[in-house]
């Protein structure tokens, strides 16, 4: 109240040449428009004519091209200045309101974000539920009717009792009845407090109840005067009738628009008018309404030009809104269970997807065989046979070594068909009944029985002697994966045949054995490894940064879209506080994120990690994967009006992370170009540093490592600052 009587006689708002345009479309085209302290200004005009943009002009919301535009006393955002903030209420078009929240939790969402106590709140709440005849507080505002929605909206634009009240059309979906008590209301906030209030409608005859009324079209006003003023100096009885004259008269001028003069009259408001008498803002207004002008528009140029000395509490985030933001980021998950399992479950239920779908072991694959070996009988044997069969103690099998081989292969894994042909064994793989065909040729014990001996006794080998010892593969290789499964499978099968030997038959290894050591336990990891333990690490991170992306991209550009973040602006939120809010929401929704992950990892599909200490390192690289991915999420955020926008981004993004930062494939299998720009990704040594950290057990000290976590938070530092530009263009 005090500050509204220090301004005394100034206009409330003065908007001076205005122009303002969406790419080429010219929408306020040199507007004027005084709007008195303490008064109801109906603004009226066909839809498109430009209200909501000169009244977003108003708010701060959106800059004017040209002109200025001064609201109580000052420039919309000039430092210090609660408009946009606690000074303004403001209710758009659009409902603008969370879908999931109660009547109270959007009151408190605002009132915390305006600096009002909960029992400030809960007063103003009952107050405006009984005046506005709203059910209870505690229904959620998806549940209500759009007539009640709408008024609940208009609720939360009173609920700080501001000096300026901006309404875009509050009386649309409200009955005659209740229509009218809103304007009592009005009415009765301007006598007590000298509220000023803007409002559109589309009921032109309502507007007779506002003390002055501005007539919009095509981006100028035609003409503001108290509607009586206007219905009496041209002569008809009714505002509309005004309105359609003015609109022809405008028509017929010649003049551009821009030169079309304004038709200012006050005179009715002069004793006539029952709501504001001799005394009121208005009146003496209209008196000084130049010099005023004059001197406003000065202290505005000085709040723009001369530096004001920095009040930290105007610049600095204000720990209440950054609480407010958090609190309403996590209603919304906890109201919505399908953010809620989207949040914490997708990506848990994407890593147990993967470990389930990817490097697990093979079953069922088709091998078909076709094993002709005779075998052979030792205790009628003779040469080498005898020779062999002395130096062994007999083992299963050992009479047919085809039968031997077909043993050692892994049969939980594979499928044995078995052919009385080579032909019909090869036609098998032929039509796609299997992926090899193993031919066992039929002297195969007999003429492996002479080959080993040949090797015990350092002789020639004879040509026809190893063609009859050597079983033959058909594969199909169209799978690589499958193709490599099967070529270990059976080299593994050829060397648990030969170990038969080494075993039982009193061979030594070195006679047969191969010329390369590989050394068992290998320097990091383990033979044992799948292809899961070696991906697992880099899709932590892939998961952890690409979910992250897609939640915060997502959920920015919808509250963009219907408003929500619009009237969080409105209310005073920076840019800082909406960032520090979504960097503290992240948090902890990584940290709950990352430790399911890491728990099903790690304990249910047992991924390989050398230390169980190293968990730490783990979960705190995927939070910070996480983190940098919400910094691009926001970054595209600032960059899209539209959801499908941000989705091609996102997908535009993910993909070629997964694909190119040696998740899936090592970076050793690129072009050299493409593994400089793998290297310039988010999460290629992030990944590295990953599989360093569970494949190797290495900590912070090791360069992979540190690397990895330094170039992932200088790549959330980036994003970071550039999602903040972007949101502060946009904002
Ligand atoms: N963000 C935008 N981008 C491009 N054009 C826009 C944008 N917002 C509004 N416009 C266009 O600007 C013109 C004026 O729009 P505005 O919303 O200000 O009109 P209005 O008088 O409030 O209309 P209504 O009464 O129907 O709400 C319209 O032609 C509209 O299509």
């Amino acid at each position: 109240m005090a500050a509204i009587e220090e301004r005394g006689n100034q206009m409330a708002v003065e908007v001076r040449g205005a122009y303002r345009s969406y790419g080429s479309l010219s929408v306020l085209k040199g507007l004027n428009m005084d709007v008195p302290n303490g008064c109801i200004y109906g603004l009226l005009g066909a839809s498109g004519c430009g209200k909501t943009t000169l009244l977003k002009c108003i708010i701060g919301r959106l800059q004017l091209s040209e002109g200025s535009v001064i609201v109580l006393g000052q420039a919309p955002g000039a430092r210090g200045h609660s408009i946009p903030g606690k000074d303004v209420g403001y209710m758009p078009q659009d409902l603008a309101l969370f879908g999931d929240f109660t009547m109270l939790e959007t009151m408190y969402y605002f009132g915390t974000l305006f600096g009002m106590s909960p029992k400030k709140v809960r007063e103003r709440g009952k107050f405006l539920l009984e005046l506005l005849e709203l059910p209870s507080v505690t229904k959620t505002i998806k549940k209500l009717s759009g007539g009640q929605q709408r008024r609940v909206s208009f609720a939360v634009a009173m609920l700080q009792e501001p000096p300026l009240l901006i309404l875009d059309e509050p009386t649309v979906g409200v009955d005659p009845l209740l229509r009218a008590k809103i304007w009592e209301h009005l009415l009765e906030l301007v006598q007590r407090t000298r509220t000023t209030i803007i409002i559109t409608t589309h009921y032109i005859e309502e507007a007779r109840q506002a003390h002055v009324v501005g007539l919009m079209r095509n981006g100028l006003l035609l003409a503001q005067s108290p509607p009586d003023d206007l219905i009496k100096t041209h002569g008809m009885t009714t505002l509309e009738e005004v309105f359609l004259s003015l609109c022809r008269e405008q028509e017929t001028q010649e003049r551009p628009p821009s030169q079309l003069s304004i038709q200012h009259s006050f005179t009715a408001l002069n004793g006539g008018d029952e709501d504001l008498n001799e005394e009121t803002p208005l009146l003496k207004s209209k008196r000084n309404n130049k010099a005023s002008w004059t001197s406003n528009a000065k202290k505005m140029l000085k709040s723009m030009c001369e530096c004001d000395p920095i009040n930290p509490s105007t610049i600095l985030p204000r720990p209440r809104s950054i609480a407010a933001l958090c609190w309403k980021n996590f209603t919304r998950i906890y109201r919505n269970p399908g953010l809620l399992i989207f949040q914490f479950l997708l990506p848990a239920f994407q890593i147990v997807l993967f470990c389930l779908a990817i490097g697990g072991n093979f079953s069922g694959v088709s091998v078909a065989i076709m094993n002709s070996d005779r075998g052979i009988n030792y205790s009628e044997a003779t040469g080498m046979g005898e020779y062999i069969f002395d130096k062994c103690t007999p083992f299963e099998n050992m009479d047919n070594f085809g039968s031997l081989f077909v043993s050692k292969l892994d049969d939980k894994s594979l499928d044995f068909t078995y052919y009385d042909s080579m032909t019909d064994a090869v036609d098998a793989v032929k039509k796609g009944k299997a992926w090899m065909a193993i031919v066992i040729p039929e002297n195969f014990t007999q003429d492996m029985v002479e080959r080993l001996g040949s090797i015990i006794l350092q002789d020639n080998i004879p040509d026809d002697i190893i063609n009859g010892s050597t079983i033959e593969i058909y594969e199909d290789v169209t799978d690589l994966q499958m193709t490599y499964t099967l070529q270990n499978k059976t080299t593994a099968a050829s060397e648990l045949f030969l170990e038969a030997f080494i075993n039982n038959c009193n061979i030594s290894k070195k006679d047969i054995s191969s010329p390369l050591q590989v050394h068992n336990p290998p320097v990091y990891g383990g033979f044992h490894l799948s292809y899961t333990d070696y991906v697992a690490p880099g899709m932590i991170v892939s998961i952890t940064f690409g979910m992250s992306i897609g939640l915060t991209a997502l959920s920015f550009v919808i509250e963009r879209k219907e408003g929500l973040l619009d009237r969080t602006w409105v209310a005073g939120v920076n840019v800082t506080e909406m960032v520090i809010a979504q960097i503290l929401t992240q948090c902890i929704i990584l940290f709950v994120q990352s430790t399911i992950l890491i728990i099903l990892v790690r304990f249910a599909f047992k991924v390989y990690m050398v230390h169980l200490r190293s968990i730490f390192l783990v979960e705190l690289l995927t939070m910070l994967q996480g983190l940098t991915g919400m910094a691009y999420g926001l970054l595209i955020s600032s960059l899209c009006q539209q959801e499908t926008s941000a989705m091609q981004i996102m997908a535009g993004s993910v993909y070629p992370v997964l694909l190119m930062s040696g998740i899936i494939w090592p970076l050793e299998g690129m072009p050299k170009f493409l593994r400089y720009i793998s290297y310039a990704l988010p999460t290629t040594y992030a990944a590295e540093a990953m599989r360093s950290i569970m494949g190797r057990g290495w900590g912070l000290a090791d360069m992979f490592v540190w690397r990895g976590f330094t170039i992932t938070i200088a790549w959330f530092l980036l994003f970071g600052v550039l999602a903040t530009i972007g949101l502060r263009l946009r904002k």
